[in-house]
């Protein structure tokens, strides 16, 4: 029997007992619409299963615009700690391009038996956070996104985590995104930010450094987030639109294995109807060929 209940106060559903292809579309966007995230337990989805998911919500991205997919699976991206996969950092997936992923889908394959969850946040909850004069400055801004900058570069020692950090920025990409994102599909207004963020049009280093993380820190507020506890076998499905997730580095050398796939996003716009452009690098064809 499919039991669907909150997890988080402001953001996340679990659903038990379903199969997630079988459940009628319009719910099933209509829940990821309204909760942002949909943890479904035991889903009983295979490699086919996952990508035949993830494409219910639209057409699928490639694995990833610089690093290699899994073998022979060209739409599937391995998180794999033993390759030097830690996200220990805040961030929305693959904002240095011009059409972010609009859905990313996470399946546990290999968990640690302590540690190794994924925190995931509400930016919509954070930007209704804001105090006033804080949101009316927001709208403004715009940040240059990009895969090169210091705080986003894989964090970990050794071969493994220096040869991820290479293949990562392997090329450069940088794109001007609205600080504050209306939602495509619901109008909701969002922070978009996240740690490919580096620097606020028009200001300085510094002065982009401190307004990040003012507005960052609304984010990631306890009040704002899920924290996902993963089995073999989840899968987890999040709007990448309108949230920001972390993956606690706190697991040691013990294996972890999720594999993601993502569907295609659209161009952002801002609070005026403003699109992103591209400031470095190119559409990014090869990777999302929706776009
Ligand atoms: O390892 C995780 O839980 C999340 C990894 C991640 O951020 C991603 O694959 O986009
Ligand atoms: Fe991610």
């Amino acid at each position: 029997m499919t039991e669907i209940r909150r997890i988080g106060g402001r953001i996340g559903a679990e659903i038990t007992g379903a199969d997630p292809n079988a459940v009628p579309y319009d719910e099933l966007n209509g829940l990821l619409l309204e909760h942002k995230a949909l943890v479904f337990r035991d889903a009983g989805l295979d490699e086919d299963g996952q990508i035949r998911f993830a494409s219910r919500f639209g057409d699928l991205t490639r694995a990833h615009p610089t690093l290699p997919p899994v073998d022979d699976r060209p739409d599937i991206l391995p998180v794999d700690a033993e390759e030097g996969i830690r996200s220990n950092h805040w961030h929305t997936d693959v904002t240095f391009i011009r059409t972010p992923p609009a859905v990313s889908t996470l399946r546990a394959l290999v968990v640690p038996p302590y540690g190794g969850n994924t925190l995931i946040a509400n930016a919509a909850a954070a930007y209704r956070d804001l105090p006033e004069p804080l949101r009316e400055f927001a709208d403004r801004l715009w940040a240059v996104h990009s895969n090169a900058h210091d705080y986003i570069l894989p964090r970990g020692d050794g071969d493994a985590a220096d040869s991820y950090r290479r293949t990562f920025t392997s090329k450069r990409y940088k794109t001007a995104h609205p600080v504050v994102r209306v939602h495509p599909e619901t109008g909701e207004r969002g922070l978009f930010i996240g740690g490919f963020a580096e620097r606020i049009v028009d200001l300085s280093a510094g002065e982009s450094r401190d307004i990040l993380r003012i507005l960052q820190s609304y984010v990631t507020r306890p009040e704002n987030l899920l924290r996902v506890v993963w089995n073999p076998g989840d899968v987890v499905v999040f709007d990448n639109r309108v949230t920001q997730h972390y993956a606690p580095d706190d697991y040691g050398d013990l294996p972890r294995v999720l594999h993601r796939v993502t569907v295609a996003g659209d161009v952002p716009a801002g609070v005026t109807g403003e699109r992103s452009r591209i400031v470095e690098g190119d559409d990014a064809a090869h990777y999302t060929p929706a776009a």
